[in-house]
């Protein structure tokens, strides 16, 4: 049993899965094709990731991949406590540049589904918080793009002091949003 309900940003979804519990803990489908299809999520993946961040305050992003290697992406948490934040970079789009930011957590056990169009990335709220996802695009370095994460103009209220988010070199160097190029019409 899948269930799916809509963010602010209508195309973004949180995804709840049935939770079978009995003396020993729990089990659970994280991803089922046909139930996901039945609950209106067809995207095929084609690829799984997992990552880990050992330090709270750990920002991987804003990451997306331009065609014929965008991405959708479903995201879910197997350790820890991230706030995941998804930018619509989607130029035709009434929600252009906002953002939705939903907490995934091991204990939660949210999804949340993210259609190609936009940008996605992170922020750990514990230690040692592995992210697991699926992608629905092979990666491509060369296709491998990103907005800034402190972008001012995108608002979003990452739970960290800026002077002291975790980054990867990679991440303090992308364009702001208005600088980015026109990847998504
Ligand atoms: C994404 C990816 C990376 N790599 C290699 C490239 C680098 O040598 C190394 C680390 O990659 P990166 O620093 O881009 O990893 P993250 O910062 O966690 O990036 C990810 O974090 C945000 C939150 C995302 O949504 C993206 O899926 C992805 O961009 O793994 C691969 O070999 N395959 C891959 O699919």
């Amino acid at each position: 049993m899948v269930e799916v309900e809509s963010t602010e940003l209508s195309d973004v979804k949180i995804i709840r899965t049935k939770l079978f519990v009995d003396a020993r803990g729990h089990f659970m489908e994280t991803y089922n094709r046909e139930a996901f299809a039945a609950a209106g999520i067809r995207d095929e993946f084609v690829q799984d990731n997992t990552s880990l961040s050992t330090a709270v305050g750990t920002i991987r992003g804003l990451h997306f991949q331009s065609a014929p290697f965008a991405q959708a992406k479903l995201v879910r948490v197997v350790r820890g406590r991230i706030l995941d934040v998804a930018v619509d970079l989607r130029r035709s789009s009434p929600t252009y540049g906002q953002h939705v930011a939903v907490e995934l957590t091991a204990e939660n056990r949210l999804q949340l589904f993210i259609p190609v169009g936009f940008a996605h990335g992170f922020c750990t709220l514990e230690p040692n918080t592995e992210v697991a996802y699926k992608v629905t695009a092979h990666y491509s370095a060369a296709h491998d793009h990103g907005v800034a994460w402190n972008d001012q103009t995108l608002r979003i209220d990452w739970p960290v002091d800026p002077q002291r988010a975790i980054l990867s070199d990679k991440d303090t160097r992308y364009p702001s949003l208005v600088e980015l190029p026109d990847y998504f019409p």
